[in-house]
């Protein structure tokens, strides 16, 4: 008998089937505290939560039989995802199900923001009648700019056409073809902020995204500008967000979510210009139902060893293809979000090349592991299941190919990938006793260890250069590990490929890009 365990209200439609399942004992205890979850989790084969319950490093620690933790929605910042990987469980989650629920709460904020609704209604209820005080703005032709145009985005993207606002939209992943199909007007992430009269964000909060809208941003705001978040607290900076509406930068702001939940006497909540809810985006009968079902039945098929699909993290290969492939796994990974890393604009193309060893053998998983490295420098939840799905929804084709020429080399794995702007490729190769090496970049030759802190050079081969680097970067205390130069002609294009000690800050980069020669710089974490 598998024991489920459900920490957090769920719909009892949505979870029917597990009710129903022989197979199956459910074991539902919502509000525990963070000592009786890590009593219950002890005998759980599977978890089910939504955003309230911690699952922290500490909480799997503890779970003896656990194979699955579900989240009935998308964002998976609730659990420690390395922590379930390490141990071997698998976190699933429910993609699709909240999407419509949650573009109409924003879009139900947009319209409340705009005209007072809230504020006007406890007006009221003081037994008030200020007509004049609550005094809105129409949408009609004004420009809504959204950061983050995946599920939820696209579909408020759809409702703004709908009452004729201008949609301006900036996400890394948006192809040319996808913005005309939704009708938006495609933008950099600086022209988005400049132009929007309301700036939503749609993104997960990552590394990358927290803080994302922060003090320097809201000075590039049009004055008047109206902020939504719906998507997470910590993607906007909330202490910056109360300056800028107290400067007269920001007109007024409808959140759903914050950096702490629930807020404790949060200064935003004092100001009339705020206007919040608390976590409702996916609060329907409809989202409910819907990731609950979804989730219901991945636990299910995990439980009975059946195949699921919405993995958010890297599940065990089998043994004997593991022992073939796991060498050349993190290469391919680290090729995947080394090519990342140097592309402009949104890839329309990732493809793989595969030549000596390589050719013979099964590498469907080692062009997942390519993906996942590729789409994770943008995208927080991707991984080695879901990297191909990740890809085809946005319209990136992907080739594989195995060639016969390796360049001497025993295998040889080559990574490129095609922007509307760009075509980047790095190949690499194991080699015997040493490990892996970046052996390519585009057309210039190289030897590089794939790891750690990284600057790539493009300049002109000109006596003096590379001196020049090396004493910049001394001279701000950045110490270089390794340095190597690419070039095909003397006096030619080449590369410079450096690894530094710590990760490298904007004053570093002005200062290298100030030498002569110099044609550009790319900052690379591996
Ligand atoms: N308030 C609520 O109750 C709910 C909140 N959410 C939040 O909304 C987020 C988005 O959900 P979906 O649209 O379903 O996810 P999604 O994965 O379909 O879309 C996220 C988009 O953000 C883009 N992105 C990533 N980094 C970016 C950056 N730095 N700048 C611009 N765009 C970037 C990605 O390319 C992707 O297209 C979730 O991660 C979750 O945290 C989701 C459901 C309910
Ligand atoms: O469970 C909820 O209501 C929160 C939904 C959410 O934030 C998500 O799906 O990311």
């Amino acid at each position: 008998m598998h024991k489920v365990l459900i920490t957090d209200p769920l719909s009892d439609h949505g979870i029917e089937k597990l009710l129903q399942a022989p197979d199956v004992e459910v074991i539902r205890k919502t509000n525990l505290s963070p000592d009786e979850l890590l009593l219950e989790i002890e005998s759980a084969d599977a978890l089910l939560v939504r955003s309230q319950t911690k699952v922290t490093a500490e909480v799997i620690a503890k779970a003896v039989n656990l194979k699955v933790i579900a989240r009935a929605g998308v964002g998976v910042d609730n659990i420690d995802i390395s922590a379930a990987t390490e141990k071997g469980i698998i976190v699933v989650n429910a993609p699709d199900g909240n999407t419509i629920s949650t573009a109409e709460h924003t879009f139900a904020m947009l319209i409340s923001l705009s005209r007072n609704i809230p504020q006007a209604y406890h007006s009221l209820l003081q037994g008030e009648w200020k007509r004049k005080e609550y005094v809105g703005v129409e949408l009609n032709r004004k420009t809504l700019s959204i950061i983050g145009l995946g599920r939820i985005g696209s579909e408020l993207a759809k409702r703004a056409k709908s009452f004729r606002m201008d949609v301006v939209a900036f996400d890394p992943y948006l192809t040319d073809q996808r913005a005309v199909e939704l009708g938006v007007q495609k933008a950099t992430f600086e022209e988005a902020i400049a132009v929007g009269d309301y700036i939503t964000v749609h993104t997960p909060l990552t590394k990358a995204t927290r803080h994302l809208i922060n003090r320097d941003i809201f000075q590039q705001m049009k004055p008047g500008v109206r902020i939504m978040n719906c998507a997470r607290g910590g993607i906007i900076d909330e202490e910056a967000l109360y300056e800028a509406i107290n400067e007269g930068i920001v007109a007024g702001a409808a959140l759903d979510v914050f950096e702490e939940e629930p807020p404790k006497n949060h200064p935003l909540l004092t100001l009339p210009q705020v206007i919040a809810t608390p976590h409702l985006g996916a609060s329907t009968v409809e989202a409910q139902e819907n990731v609950a079902i979804d989730v219901s039945e991945e636990v299910l098929h995990i439980l009975r060893n059946e195949p699921f699909k919405n993995a958010v993290n890297l599940p065990p290969i089998p043994a004997e293809l593991q022992q073939t492939l796991q060498p050349y796994q993190s290469l391919a990974e680290k090729l995947g979000l080394f090519v990342a890393q140097t592309q402009k604009g949104a890839p329309t193309q990732i493809k793989i090349t595969y030549a000596g060893d390589l050719a013979d053998l099964d590498v469907a998983p080692l062009t997942r592991m390519v993906l996942k490295g590729a789409l994770s420098h943008h995208l927080s939840d991707v991984n080695y299941i879901n990297a191909p799905d990740f890809a085809k929804r946005r319209g990136i084709q992907i080739i594989e190919q195995k060639q016969s020429k390796s360049y001497g080399f025993t295998n040889y794995l080559q990574v490129q990938i095609e922007t509307n702007e760009s075509k980047q490729s790095a190949a690499g190769t194991l080699l015997n006793g040493l490990g892996a090496r970046i052996v390519k970049i585009n057309e210039y030759p190289i030897d590089v260890v794939p790891e750690g802190h990284m600057l790539l050079i493009k300049h002109q081969d000109q006596p003096g250069v590379i001196g020049k680097v090396g004493t910049a970067l001394g001279d701000h205390n950045v110490n270089v590990g390794t340095m190597q130069v690419g070039r095909q002609t003397i006096g030619g294009q080449a590369i410079m490929m450096l690894s530094i000690d710590k990760p490298a800050t904007q004053e570093h980069l002005q200062a290298l890009e100030k030498i002569s020669f110099i044609q550009s710089i790319t900052d690379i974490v591996l």
